[in-house]
């Protein structure tokens, strides 16, 4: 297994860029522990195609240098690497039965027959493909297919990494919860550095134990699950992770206390007013505000009101700013006016889309 550093790592497809606007990769520095399964999440076009290529060979990075265990891999071809490689679409021989298909990476390096079994074995029950073991690969079906694909990248034991390109895209929904823990599982007892490409928050938070959010070509946060929950760096990361996502509103700054139209928000940290300018905003997630129909707080008016099971989200207007809030299903919510009340410690300011840090209250 390998720690994997990148170092002033950064990608242009144009042969000239004249700016950072022309790099499909901007300027990333990061080490990545031997042992550990990142996943690279974002939406469509942020990068991740792109990172993960580079980590594999295919794709030489146009500046800085990608090392494994501290070798610079920069220009080696993806075979010399070792590493294996899940694709979002079954790799797999048709002709040959699940077990060689299995078998195959390891023939392939001779590995003696004694620790392929062994291996083929412990790989085949943790993916539960042991009951057709001696089936063709062919007429299975794309589920079983991928999860042989899966067993292929994971039967060697020496690869340096394992890179996984949104391989659960052909899975069905019921098989792919149990997937993404059957592979948090193999990660706890085999022990993988694992990079995943995903665009699913669920999936990466399932399986990752640091997920790496991409945003137009940069890296803007790299966190455990919780603190990209709780401690969003960037706006970005508080819309895309939660359901819905973080709250975002315009306001100004004023020690521990936040403007908003004229309403203040008591704030767990001061900030002064930046001294360069600059857009700033109020991030709270629709979990950390209460909602009641009296008491103390800032005045609202409630829109909509969606019952989504255990909770509702309500959907109010706060001197003109739309918010979501989470109130528990048996929270009543009569009448269209109500209160709200931030979690100070909850509740994060941004400058430009970054978080600032704020001094102790
Ligand atoms: N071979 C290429 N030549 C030119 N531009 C490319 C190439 N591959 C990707 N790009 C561009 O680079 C940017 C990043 O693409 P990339 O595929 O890395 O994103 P992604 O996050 O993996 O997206 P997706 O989830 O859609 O695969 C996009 O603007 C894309 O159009």
């Amino acid at each position: 297994m390998a720690r994997i550093e990148l170092q002033n790592l950064a990608h242009s497809y144009r042969a000239h860029p004249r700016g950072p606007q022309d790099y499909a990769l901007k300027t990333l520095n990061h080490t990545w522990e031997d042992g550990g399964a990142y996943a690279l999440l974002g939406p469509s076009g942020c990068g991740k195609t792109t990172l993960l290529s580079i980590i594999s060979g295919l794709v030489t990075p146009t500046e800085g240098r990608i090392l494994f265990n501290g070798q610079d891999v920069t220009e080696l071809e993806t075979e010399r690497r070792n590493i294996a490689q899940v694709f979002q679409f079954p790799v797999i021989y048709d002709t040959m039965t699940v077990q060689e298909n299995l078998e195959f990476p390891l023939h392939n390096r001779g590995v003696p027959q004694a620790q392929i079994a062994a291996r083929v074995r412990e790989v085949a029950e943790m993916l539960e493909l042991g009951p057709i073991l001696g089936r063709k690969a062919r007429g299975l079906t794309a589920d079983s297919k991928q999860k042989i694909s899966l067993g292929r990248g994971l039967v060697r034991a020496d690869v340096n990494a394992i890179l996984f390109d949104e391989p659960l895209t052909v899975i069905d929904p019921q098989l792919k919860w149990l997937l993404r823990s059957q592979l948090k599982l193999m990660h706890k007892r085999l022990n993988f550095t694992m990079v995943y490409v995903t665009h699913d928050q669920t999936e990466a938070m399932t399986f990752a134990d640091k997920v790496v959010v991409m945003f137009e070509g940069s890296v803007v946060q790299i966190g455990t699950p919780e603190e990209l929950f709780e401690r969003p760096a960037h706006t970005f990361v508080g819309y895309f992770i939660g359901s819905p996502g973080m709250n975002v509103i315009p306001c100004e700054v004023n020690g521990d206390r936040a403007l908003v139209a004229g309403h203040e928000i008591r704030l767990a940290a001061r900030y002064a007013p930046p001294a360069q300018g600059g857009k700033v905003e109020l991030g709270v997630r629709p979990e950390y505000i209460a909602l009641s129909n009296n008491g103390h707080g800032l005045p609202v008016q409630v829109r909509r009101i969606d019952n989504i099971g255990r909770y509702k989200i309500a959907r109010v207007d706060l001197a003109g700013h739309a918010l979501n809030v989470m109130a528990m299903e048996d929270s009543r919510l009569d009448g269209s006016q109500a209160r709200i009340t931030f979690s100070p410690r909850h509740t994060h300011i941004y400058l430009d889309g970054h978080l600032l840090a704020g001094a102790a209250a």
